[in-house]
């Protein structure tokens, strides 16, 4: 990461966790030396069933993060978590909101894919939360075939797009691309392709919003990211952070917020 965009690094435990787990997660995370948080932003994302006791117990020095919202208020969606009432609940703290410390991941692939969330329903997500004055980790990538397409940054540039037409202020968004072949397989990202698609990604941004949004946004990748491969990964320009799913709940998620360069 270069151009003084603070490093971020999100830790999505997506479905998993049951209470003694998260509170023995939080307790590790509680007890380690990380870098200040003028150094490294740290957001983790529980299922919403543990949004409250990770709010209450984590570090302050940490955000904790939901894993989709819902589109409207409350009202007639069977099944959906509304923003209002979470931002109502301690959860999130109504109050905080003013502070941004709130966030929410939208748009991830695993949503995209197993539930169908078009890249205009996705815009429509990210519009309304940062409405709701929370911060959004904004997830793009395209799948195996895709790439082999030759058609990776026509899929992340119709995925930003659908976003870029709904929102004007993307000082509260920071950008995730998690190439859907290299989630939860093992097969992490090359450096060199990590860095192709943030370095075009960004050029996509200064060409379609201004060239301040595209310097200043962090842009962070996602995908079998671990404790061995985050430094090299780390170490490319246009890689201001990570979004990590399976480390996340391991140790090694420390090693990861270390390697903020
Ligand atoms: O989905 C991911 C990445 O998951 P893994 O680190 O397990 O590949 N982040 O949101």
């Amino acid at each position: 990461s270069t151009m003084g965009r603070k490093f971020f690094v999100g830790g999505n435990w997506k479905c998993n966790g049951t209470t003694e787990q998260v509170k023995k997660i939080v307790e590790t995370l509680n007890a380690v030396e990380v870098p200040s948080s003028d150094v490294v932003e740290v957001v983790v994302s529980p299922p919403y069933v543990f949004l409250p006791l990770v709010k209450s117990l984590l570090r302050p020095d940490f955000q904790v993060a939901a894993q989709n919202c819902w589109v409207k208020n409350g009202g007639a969606f069977t099944g959906e978590v509304s923003l209002a009432k979470m931002s109502n609940s301690s959860v999130l703290g109504v109050v905080t909101i003013a502070k941004m410390s709130n966030s929410s991941v939208l748009g991830h692939s695993e949503r995209r894919l197993l539930l169908n969330e078009s890249n205009e329903f996705v815009g429509d997500k990210v519009a309304y939360a940062l409405s709701k004055g929370l911060k959004v980790i904004a997830c793009v990538g395209e799948t195996l075939e895709q790439r082999e397409a030759g058609s990776t940054m026509d899929v992340v540039a119709e995925q930003t797009k659908a976003i870029a037409d709904r929102i004007s202020d993307w000082n509260n968004v920071v950008i995730a691309y998690e190439p859907v072949w290299a989630i939860g397989t093992g097969k992490v990202a090359t450096p060199a392709q990590a860095q192709e698609v943030h370095s075009e990604l960004r050029k996509w941004l200064a060409a379609k919003t201004s060239n301040e949004v595209a310097e200043t946004m962090r842009i962070i990748y996602g995908g079998s990211v671990n404790g061995a491969n985050c430094k090299e990964l780390a170490g490319q320009p246009d890689v201001d952070g990570f979004l990590v799913g399976g480390a996340s709940l391991k140790p090694e998620f420390i090693d990861i917020i270390n390697a903020a360069t």
